[in-house]
């Protein structure tokens, strides 16, 4: 068997195998690649054409039109013309006795270092020709300094390049790793490896479920302002004007919105209102959901205003989450958050005098507490006020917990015959940590009724029987009357727990940061697959012929390596870790060859990934210049 150059056997066996040997040979004189190695020597590429293309043997042949004694070889009796001398194709002999197609697993030798240094790039006066048993081979010589002098053979793909996405990342696992029982216990791992959690894929798929799905809509308009594909939220309010919660889609960018509606709202002053809801809207935290925009609209019959914060799927309130609602219904009344005869916390609820279930662990409150003080601080420093700190309107999705309808206390509650709308600030935000203190209470109890006045000593006597000093400490100074409270005070009073609260965050940065590494990774693989998908079987302007032609051809092989390899039996060899290390190496267009064999077994093409690469970016970057 011989290989030329460019790594084509003129022996038509397959590594070895005399039972396929059925022509004399099938060579390639000139490889169809124009390699990026030797981009600068010039060689025009040629094309190449299997020769089903051309005749009716079943081995490809091969054409240049750009070297001297060009032929066409393709027959049983052509001669192969071996003419490498111009060209710079290396070669690399493969001694494989396997005899099946694509039965690939031996690593094609490399030569060239995978540490970033350029390639050897060698010449026909450089190779070396050896006969063993009549098998011809072909091996390079190294020239390791001679790349250095020549001008022309820089590389065009630099190490800059290689930094930017492509850095090859070679598989922690072998994909030529044949022990079943080592794939067997690999596979889980390998899973985890590639691909995201399934912790964290349930809950991003959940999360997907809840923001797409559709309610009932038919009594809603089909269009308010900009949004569109309104569901219902959430019909009824505890505020004291009568409102609705939607979801609705922005339709220019797509995006999910939590719309609230205030029905039948008459504005006093636009403009002094919208000073309010400007401080408002510029006001960001990642405990506090946003306030995007505010208009009015009549699209549901009457002067409503609506107010768009961002939309957080799969949160509930915390009054769901923890203080369960009766078959009955529980209805949460007008007004402010702890006065009232139906507020959350009132003692004529009668439905929340009971727990509703086990009660927390104190590292769950001081979650909460801690999250819900960051996002007051914020609110308090920026010299505003929550002014809703209830169980109603503090959202979580599990990790997080915001404040869900900021402002709207604000606008609602807006007197145009007030000089400055945020005078009484101070005496909201004592009340916001008043608020805050009952809450906690109602946690550490799980029960509302526990925050009302006749209630509560009973219920700090139970929280002194069943959490720590420090967190009846925190719940005393929140309610100490006649004591202007801040909330800076508060920080002291979390003391180290801040410190678990943020190394827990850390680990789940770390995780999520891993996680998206993955993904961006699986997302580089996939615009690539998507590139050879776009060209592999491809008819180009009624040229049936593109795809089994010149690059296209090395391509549609390199697919077969890719997906189609099969075991010794001639079974299908299916391992995510050869199809994901084989495309990160043509991705990263590394030196190292890769054996690749035609369907009919009669031709073998021995190629890098850098001219695979190659290819696949011209054949694709071809399809696109027709894509204006
Ligand atoms: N920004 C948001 N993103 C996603 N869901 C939200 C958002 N804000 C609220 N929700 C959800 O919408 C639903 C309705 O919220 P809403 O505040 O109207 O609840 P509520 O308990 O009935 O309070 P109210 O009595 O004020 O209506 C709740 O299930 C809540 O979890």
């Amino acid at each position: 068997m011989e290989f030329y150059a460019n790594g084509i056997s003129n022996d038509i066996g397959y590594m070895g195998n005399p039972n396929l040997a059925t022509n004399t040979y099938s060579s390639l004189q000139q490889s169809s690649i124009e390699s990026p190695i030797s981009f600068n020597k010039k060689a025009q590429v040629s094309e190449f054409i299997p020769p089903s293309r051309l005749n009716s043997t079943s081995s490809p042949s091969f054409y240049n039109t750009t070297y001297n004694n060009t032929s066409i070889v393709n027959g049983q009796n052509a001669t192969p013309t071996k003419n490498y001398a111009s060209t710079s194709y290396s070669i690399t002999p493969i001694k494989n006795n396997s005899n099946h197609r694509n039965y690939l697993r031996d690593s094609p030798q490399k030569i060239a270092p995978q540490d970033g240094s350029p390639p050897t790039i060698y010449s026909a006066t450089n190779i070396h020709q050896e006969n063993v048993g009549g098998t011809t081979y072909f091996y390079p010589q190294e020239q390791p300094t001679s790349y250095q002098n020549e001008e022309t053979l820089p590389l065009p793909y630099s190490m800059t390049s290689m930094t930017d996405g492509y850095m090859y990342t070679p598989s922690p696992i072998s994909s030529t790793t044949t022990n079943s029982h080592v794939q067997q216990t690999t596979k889980s791992f390998l899973s985890t490896t590639y691909f995201m959690s399934e912790d964290l894929r349930n809950s991003l798929l959940l999360k997907n479920e809840i923001a797409n799905s559709v309610e009932d809509s038919s009594n809603l308009p089909i269009e308010v302002d900009n949004y569109h594909s309104l569901s219902l939220l959430e019909a009824s309010s505890n505020l004291p004007v009568p409102s609705s919660t939607y979801k609705a889609i922005h339709s220019s960018t797509g995006i999910k919105y939590c719309l609230r509606r205030l029905h039948s709202f008459r504005i006093q002053s636009v403009k002094l209102m919208m000073q309010v809801i400007d401080i408002w809207k510029k006001f960001s935290h990642p405990n506090c959901v946003a306030l995007r925009e505010v208009f009015t609209t009549k699209a549901f019959g009457d002067n409503s205003l609506i107010l768009v914060y961002d939309y957080h799927a799969g949160s509930q309130t915390l009054l769901s989450k923890y203080f369960t609602p009766t078959s009955n219904g529980y209805t949460p009344s007008v007004g402010s958050a702890f006065s009232g005869d139906a507020r959350p916390f009132s003692h004529k609820n009668t439905l929340q005098r009971t727990a509703n279930g086990p009660i927390l662990q104190e590292s769950e409150i001081w979650n909460i507490i801690i999250q819900l003080t960051c996002g007051l601080r914020a609110i308090h420093q920026a010299n505003l006020a929550c002014r809703t700190l209830d169980p109603t309107k503090i959202i979580t999705d599990d990790k997080r917990l915001r404040f869900s309808f900021v402002g709207i206390t604000d606008i609602i509650t807006f007197d145009s015959n007030q000089q400055n709308p945020f005078q009484l600030v101070n005496h909201y935000q004592q009340d916001d940590l008043t608020a805050l203190g009952k809450l906690i209470i109602a946690l550490c109890c799980r029960c509302l009724q526990s925050v009302h006045s006749n209630q509560i000593q009973h219920s700090i006597d139970l929280i002194s029987r069943h959490y720590s000093s420090d967190l009846k400490n925190l719940i005393t100074y929140l309610l100490s009357p006649n004591k202007v409270k801040s909330i800076v005070e508060v920080m002291p009073k979390i003391g180290a727990r801040f410190y678990t609260h943020l190394e827990l965050l850390e680990n789940h940065c770390d995780m999520q940061e891993n996680e998206l590494l993955k993904e961006m990774e699986n997302g580089r693989l996939y615009r690539l697959l998507v590139k050879l998908g776009t060209i592999n079987e491809r008819d180009l302007h009624m040229d049936v012929t593109w795809s089994e032609t010149g690059n296209r051809y090395m391509l549609k092989l390199f697919r077969d390596y890719l997906f189609h390899t099969v075991t010794e039996d001639g079974n299908p060899w299916l391992d995510m870790s050869h199809i994901v290390s084989t495309l990160n190496k043509l991705d990263a267009g590394t030196m190292e060859k890769v054996q690749l064999m035609s369907r009919d077994e009669q031709s073998v093409l021995v190629v890098t990934y850098a001219e695979l690469k190659h290819c696949l970016d011209q054949a694709f970057n071809e399809l696109t210049s027709f894509n204006v």
